[in-house]
């Protein structure tokens, strides 16, 4: 893909996995040729016994895994995203199910175990490794874990902050005062990872022992840097969003129905699932107003789901004839998802140079629109600047400086040896050819103030404008001698009879 080219619209990935499970239900089916997950519906009869399985719902995704490796679900589902997100684009990868689906399995997996590590160490392993392996490409990257429980944003990488806001600019999200931990090796990326799981907010219920009560984004923002003279942008940046949903619950079935804090942390996670699940819906529905701002969970996401980002969905399942309905509405979640469409951008940071040379350009457009106006106040009209681009100002510039140090320079020089008075006054000259012996010729050329200006010619022709070099020639102070010497060796000449020639044409 060429640098700075926009991609069409992509649509989000969707992958299933479904985790291993004793009693699997006889209503659930896969068809792996065509990726489709199949579920079976009872036909009720007149409110009696259900007649027999008539009605099937079918879900099409991108795969397919019924794996337990780690490994293998990585390389199927993640590796791809995570090169996509190396080469400069954001990414984002989203976990979703019912609780105890597998979806911190996903992500985290078991840190202690190498086989058990999950999507976000598998990912940091990567990213490592590419980074080793082109220690030229200046990689740099930085680290930030943020839990959402109860619509309240905590940094799992500082223990001490307190709930987060949100800011929005200019259509880009950033939470204020979440830390971005710059990260050199693998070993201290892993060692983040692992202090962010410490802190996150779990608890143990029917369905699931260790149960998460918070949504998590894991976040790897990288900066690559393409050599700051080759081309105008020169630093790549993407952002890549490891996202573990806390499971919806139903909550008899994780019997937190009496109250307690188990219960509104249910509550809490199943109504901003729901409130997701409803901007989903308007994004797909093609609405005017979609409801992000309902949670912090829809907000922070609303670039992956229709802004730049490619973004992937691990739809977990747990195929159960008892968690049926719950299986039926994640995957009609993930449908929906799927229809959506993000683009996705090639990121490039413009450097500080750049920015300065932009920040000429418009100062160069100002005077020339500052100078036609005088020109036409004075009854000048035809002037045109439009040759001065910023190469030749930048051109310009240098000669003027050249000039003035060329000017004393030559001064000093010449009074030295007594050949000319100091000139207190510099002429002003436009443009010309000057010429200087040892008889005593005043010399002074000014630097230019007026404005771009060719006496011979209304606008200046782009050839003359490379003219407003400085020249200085000299000779043989012998008529029978026409060779002149380019350069300003004069000096050791000065005290023999040479003649000095100073040519210039300056467009002021
Ligand atoms: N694909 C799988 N292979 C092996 N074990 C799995 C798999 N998926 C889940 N498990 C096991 O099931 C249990 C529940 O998984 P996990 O905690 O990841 O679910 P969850 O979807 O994150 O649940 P919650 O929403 O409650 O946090 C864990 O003990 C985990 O090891």
């Amino acid at each position: 893909m060429p640098s700075g080219e926009p991609l069409s619209s992509i649509g989000i990935k969707v992958h299933v996995r479904i985790r291993p499970t004793a009693k699997p239900s006889p209503m659930f089916h896969i068809e792996d040729q065509t990726n489709t997950v199949l579920i079976d519906l009872l036909k009720q009869n007149g409110g009696g016994a259900p007649e027999s399985f008539v009605d099937q719902i079918a879900f099409s995704v991108n795969s397919i895994t019924q794996s337990t490796d780690q490994s293998e679900v990585y390389e199927s589902c993640g590796r791809a995203l995570v090169k996509d997100f190396l080469e400069g684009y954001n990414a984002t990868f989203i976990a979703y199910g019912q609780v105890g689906s597998g979806k911190t399995y996903t992500m985290a997996g078991d840190m202690k175990v190498n086989a058990h590590r999950g999507f976000i160490a598998r990912a940091i392993h990567q990213i490592f490794e590419e980074k080793e392996a082109d220690p030229g490409s200046g990689i740099v990257l930085y680290i930030s874990y943020l839990e959402i429980y109860q619509e309240g944003m905590y940094d799992l990488l500082n223990q001490r902050s307190k709930d987060l806001m949100i800011i929005e600019e200019s259509g880009y999200v950033y939470i204020r005062g979440l830390a971005k931990i710059p990260v050199e090796t693998e070993a201290q990326a892993l060692m983040c990872f692992s202090e962010g799981e410490k802190q996150r907010s779990y608890a143990c219920h029917q369905i699931n022992q260790v149960s998460s009560r918070s949504h998590t984004i894991f976040t790897l923002c990288m900066e690559k840097r393409v050599g700051r003279f080759k081309t105008e942008y020169d630093t790549v940046v993407a952002k890549l969003n490891l996202v573990d949903l806390a499971g919806f619950e139903r909550l008899k079935k994780t019997n937190t129905s009496t109250g307690g804090r188990m219960r509104v942390e249910a509550c809490s996670i199943n109504k901003s699932l729901c409130l997701l699940e409803q901007a989903v819906y308007a994004i797909k529905q093609g609405q005017e107003y979609v409801p992000f701002r309902q949670s912090k969970i829809s907000i922070i996401l609303k670039e992956a789901l229709s802004g730049n980002c490619r973004t992937e969905l691990i739809l977990c399942l747990w195929p159960e004839e008892y968690f049926l309905d719950e299986t039926i509405k994640a995957s009609r979640f993930a449908q929906r998802l799927k229809v959506l469409r993000t683009f996705s951008i090639h990121n490039k940071k413009i450097d500080c140079c750049v920015l300065n040379e932009r920040r000429h350009a418009q100062e160069i457009a100002n005077l020339q629109q500052e100078l036609a106006l005088k020109d036409a106040l004075q009854g000048r009209p035809g002037l045109s600047f439009d040759d001065l681009t910023l190469e030749n100002y930048s051109l310009y510039s240098r000669s003027l400086k050249y000039l003035c140090e060329l000017n004393m320079q030559l001064e000093k020089v010449l009074s030295e040896h007594g050949l000319v008075e100091p000139i207190e006054e510099p002429q002003e000259t436009e443009s010309g050819v000057g010429e200087l012996t040892n008889q005593g010729f005043h010399v002074g050329i000014a630097p230019p103030h007026a404005r771009p200006h060719n006496p011979s010619a209304s606008k200046p022709s782009p050839d003359e404008i490379h003219c407003s070099h400085l020249m200085l020639d000299y000779k043989e102070a012998d008529p029978s001698n026409d060779v002149w010497e380019t350069g300003s060796s004069f000096r050791n000449h000065v005290s023999c009879n040479i003649t000095i020639r100073i040519s210039f044409c300056l467009f002021i």
